[in-house]
């Protein structure tokens, strides 16, 4: 129900309520059935700027419900109150994007199951390490006709192999899922900061479509790619570049060798993409969720913050003491990606393509110090892009 609507339920008396409702809404452009219920699963600093997105334009559009649901993972503020509870009284994400109106329609929800079981269009948006529980608790009690769409920047590596998140939940969740990335520092787009995003989808254009409809403001900029490995790789493995980023920054060895650290990092992530998809698009690398991310990230994000504190205290403090010191409760995803991706790297024999990976994972486990990370850069380039392009793809499909 829209507000107008709310309105005329709460404020006219019952028989002329019930006559007005049943008129189309004059707040709504056509008397369009309302189909798609969204939540949100998460509440951080980009899950709670993604609700505010969304809010906005569910407002709006006539096929959505005016109420978005937030998950929140519970906690307990300094001031003994409970987060959900002052996300409701204040409209505000106090912890996690303080100073920013969610939007009144958003609905912040303690418990995930009763977030989640009117939706059919679910929006998952925590720290990558906390999905697969996410999923367990989920299975079985959403909606058999939702779609899902992730942005969360990482992977999960199982026996089997390595694992998208994407497809972690459609898996468990027996759901199609596509995934929005892209430069999209959360601070600044709750600030209505023009930025661009990237929705990548596998076969249903249709629901991309209705993604982009969803999270498209005239400061937000979406397009979709039928490509949606592509996409989330290049969310997932640029966080391992912005800690390379940071170091750099940390040793203070200037802009040109940060620019050095992001083209070496561009090209690890586009063979690293096709060794695992083959199918993965060149193309995908200059959409807003490629170049775009990796310099954003490099420039003004989380992991290079605390990457460039790792170094800078000469990796003496652990990267949790940091993260705990600088982030009040955010998480970062770099340097566990590191390790995820040293391990798919260790499983195929191929650690040796890519130094700079392999050099950060080596550094935040406390193997090497930070300045090996320029180390690596002085050494001659041993393969052309395309030629490792080729073996990656080759070495998969032997594999
Ligand atoms: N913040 C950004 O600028 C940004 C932008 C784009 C993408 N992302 C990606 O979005 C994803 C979510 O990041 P974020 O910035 O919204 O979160 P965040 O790092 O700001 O916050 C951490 C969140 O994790 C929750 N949490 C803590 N313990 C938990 C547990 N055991 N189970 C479940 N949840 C728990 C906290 O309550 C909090 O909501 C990440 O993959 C990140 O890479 C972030
Ligand atoms: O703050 P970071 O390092 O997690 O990066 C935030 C976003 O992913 C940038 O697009």
């Amino acid at each position: 129900m829209c507000f107008y609507c709310l309105f005329v339920f709460y404020s006219v008396p019952p028989p002329f309520a019930i006559v007005s409702l049943s008129f189309p809404c004059p707040l709504r452009r056509n008397n369009d059935v309302i189909m798609y219920k969204v939540t949100v699963v998460g509440s951080g600093n980009w899950g709670s700027v993604a609700a505010k997105l969304i809010a906005s334009n569910t407002l709006r559009l006539n096929s959505f419900h005016d109420e978005v649901r937030m998950w929140v993972f519970e906690e307990k503020l300094p001031s003994g109150e409970k987060l959900t509870d002052v996300i409701n009284k204040t409209n505000e994400n106090v912890k996690y994007l303080p100073g920013i109106k969610l939007g009144k329609n958003v609905v912040a929800d303690p418990d995930l199951e009763n977030a989640v079981k009117d939706a059919n269009m679910l929006v998952f948006v925590t720290p990558h390490q906390f999905m697969e529980g996410i999923c367990k608790r989920l299975a079985g009690k959403i909606r058999p006709d939702a779609e899902g769409i992730s942005l969360i920047k990482g992977m999960e590596v199982k026996k089997e192999g390595p694992c998208m998140i994407s497809t972690l939940i459609s898996k468990r969740l027996g759901i199609n899922c596509s995934v929005l990335m892209g430069a999209n520092i959360a601070n600044e787009i709750a600030m209505e900061k023009f930025s661009e995003a990237t929705v990548g989808y596998s076969k249903n254009k249709e629901a991309a479509e209705r993604w982009v409809q969803l999270f498209r403001t005239p400061y937000f900029i979406v397009t979709d790619v039928q490509d949606v490995e592509g996409v989330e790789l290049c969310g997932t493995l640029k966080n391992v570049v912005a800690i390379a980023a940071g170091f750099v920054d940390g040793l203070e060895m200037g802009n040109n060798t940060k620019a050095a650290i992001m083209r070496i990092g561009l090209n690890e992530m586009m063979v690293f993409s096709k060794m695992l998809f083959p199918s993965v698009k060149e193309s995908t690398y200059f959409e807003s969720c490629g170049v775009a991310d990796l310099i954003t990230t490099c420039l003004g994000g989380r992991n290079r913050k605390v990457g460039e504190a790792y170094a800078r205290y000469g990796g003496k403090r652990s990267f949790d003491e940091l993260e705990a010191e600088l982030l009040n409760g955010q998480k970062l995803q770099g340097v566990l990606t590191a390790l995820e991706v040293h391990e798919v790297l260790s499983d195929r024999g191929c650690v040796h393509m890519f130094p700079l990976f392999s050099a950060v994972h080596a550094i935040s486990a406390g193997r090497l110090p930070p300045s090996a990370i320029v180390e690596i850069s002085n050494e001659k380039p041993r393969y052309t892009l395309h030629y490792k392009l080729r073996e990656a793809v080759v070495f998969h499909v032997k594999k």
